[in-house]
């Protein structure tokens, strides 16, 4: 078991270069499955392990994938499997996106259904509805999902979305490229991620139009082909780093990060006194001498989003005052609460709600990543917590963030990675060494 180590104390400064989105790249490679003749070339990939498995079950289904470079290859032109099993959907919810490509183009596909997951229940039913809207027979048994379009084409529908889900967005978008008709899609999601999906759709020979507004409209065609795409940059990353920056009381120049897409999340820290600068780079951040507590409910994008939720926490930990956050999205995002409560943390979880009373007298301690977001922000906790943070569960970190501890310590964090035999050895070292 590997573990991150962090000794708090350390002023970040410097420059820190973020990668292209998990959450735009993952259906963009889901996406090529629905060129049946060229290849694409997907480029600013990061390499994460979400990455390694989604370009698996693009190779399961019979794609050709190259990674190699921050450049994902795909050839999708060979008849594909209709089939995504269990132990890739299990790995990585995402996986689910293959399906609105594989009904458009074989007229039938079964995927695992995802299940659960430590955020929440996280259900396909507005997937499904769009699918079913579209003429699909939708059938769920034996832990699968299994659609298939009447005379094996979908046909254009009018959809209309109970909550701007951003995958339900995704994959009734990507079915209704290769659709009969038009399909108009209401109350989807705005996340640039479905932006960035929607240029990369149209780039292939799809027309969509609408993406980042509450409406898509898509007009089908008969057919797609490979295309050349660039990746967006990592909104939740750059929060991230832009968080980093603002607890340690320090000065971080990320590049890369793009203000409209973090619009909320820099409105917020403004409001704690973080001052942003916008270079031509990227953003520069530059933390107040105290941090201002704030309330923060996450929403849909535009709205704050849930994938900052606890990063921020850690953030308010460390503020002035008294902070409330409430979770709309999921309804399970807290797991991370108790571990902050590991660390000395002033928190108390009221229904939907977490309240702080900051600044939290933070202590170094060995804590559990339960999630993703949760894992970095236990890290950015560990940056301003007295002592020495161990922080295990890293496969979740690594789903979303490459050489995380890596681009700290260039920053001036004092972190390393280390894994059990190393810190067995080294605490023998120093037993030894006292001896
Ligand atoms: C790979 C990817 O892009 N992941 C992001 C995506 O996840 P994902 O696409 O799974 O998130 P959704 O927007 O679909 O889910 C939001 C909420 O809607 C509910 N829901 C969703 C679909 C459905 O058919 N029925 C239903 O009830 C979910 O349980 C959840 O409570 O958007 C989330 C919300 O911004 C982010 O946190 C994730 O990082
Ligand atoms: C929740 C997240 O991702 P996923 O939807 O892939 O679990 C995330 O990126 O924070």
């Amino acid at each position: 078991m590997e573990k991150i180590i962090v000794r708090g104390g350390n002023r970040l400064s410097g420059t820190v270069k973020v990668e292209g989105a998990k959450n735009a790249v993952l259906p963009v490679i889901a996406a090529t499955l629905l060129a049946s003749d060229g290849k694409s070339i997907i480029r600013d990939v990061p390499t994460l392990s979400d990455v390694f498995t989604i370009n698996e079950v693009l190779r399961y289904l019979n794609a050709e994938v190259e990674f190699d470079n921050n450049t994902v290859i795909v050839n999708a032109s060979r008849e594909l499997r209709e089939e995504a099993p269990f132990e890739y959907v299990r790995k990585m919810r995402a996986s689910s996106l293959v399906m609105g490509p594989l009904l458009a183009r074989n007229g039938r596909a079964r995927v695992a259904l995802p299940g659960g997951c430590a955020i929440g229940s996280r259900p396909i039913d507005q997937h499904l509805k769009g699918f079913e809207a579209m003429g699909a027979t939708v059938k769920v048994g034996n832990g699968f999902v299994e659609a298939e379009a009447a005379d094996g084409r979908l046909r254009g529908a009018k959809i209309y979305l109970d909550f701007p889900s951003v995958g339900a967005t995704e994959n009734i978008m990507m079915a209704a490229t290769l659709a009969t008709g038009t399909t108009v899609i209401e109350n989807v999601a705005k996340e640039p991620e479905i932006v960035d999906l929607a240029n990369f759709l149209n780039s292939m020979g799809a027309k969509v139009r609408g993406a980042g507004t509450g409406t898509i409209r898509i007009e089908g065609v008969e057919m797609l082909f490979g295309a050349d795409h660039n990746i967006i940059p990592d909104r939740i990353e750059a929060g991230t780093f832009m968080v980093a920056a603002a607890i340690t009381g320090g000065d971080v120049l990320i590049k890369g990060a793009v203000p409209e897409h973090s619009t909320s999340l820099i409105a917020k820290m403004e409001e704690m006194g973080v001052v942003f600068i916008e270079e031509a780079e990227g953003v520069r951040v530059l933390a107040p001498e105290k941090l201002k507590a704030v309330d923060i409910k996450t929403m849909p994008h535009p709205g704050f989003p849930t994938d900052m939720q606890a990063q921020m926490m850690a953030l308010l930990l460390h503020a002035n005052g008294t902070s409330v956050i409430t979770e709309t999205v999921f309804e399970n995002r807290f797991m991370h609460v108790e571990e902050f409560r590991r660390m000395n943390a002033e928190i108390k979880i009221e229904g939907r709600s977490v309240i702080m009373n900051g600044p939290s007298n933070l202590q170094g301690a060995e804590v559990a990543a339960t999630d993703l977001r949760a894992a970095a922000a236990l890290i950015l906790t560990g940056l301003v917590a007295d002592g020495i943070t161990r922080v295990t569960e890293l496969k979740h970190l690594d789903r979303g963030y490459v050489s995380f501890h890596e681009k700290l310590a260039a920053l001036g964090a004092d972190i390393e990675r280390i894994t059990e035999v190393e810190e067995q050895q080294a605490e023998k070292f120093v037993t030894d060494l006292n001896a």
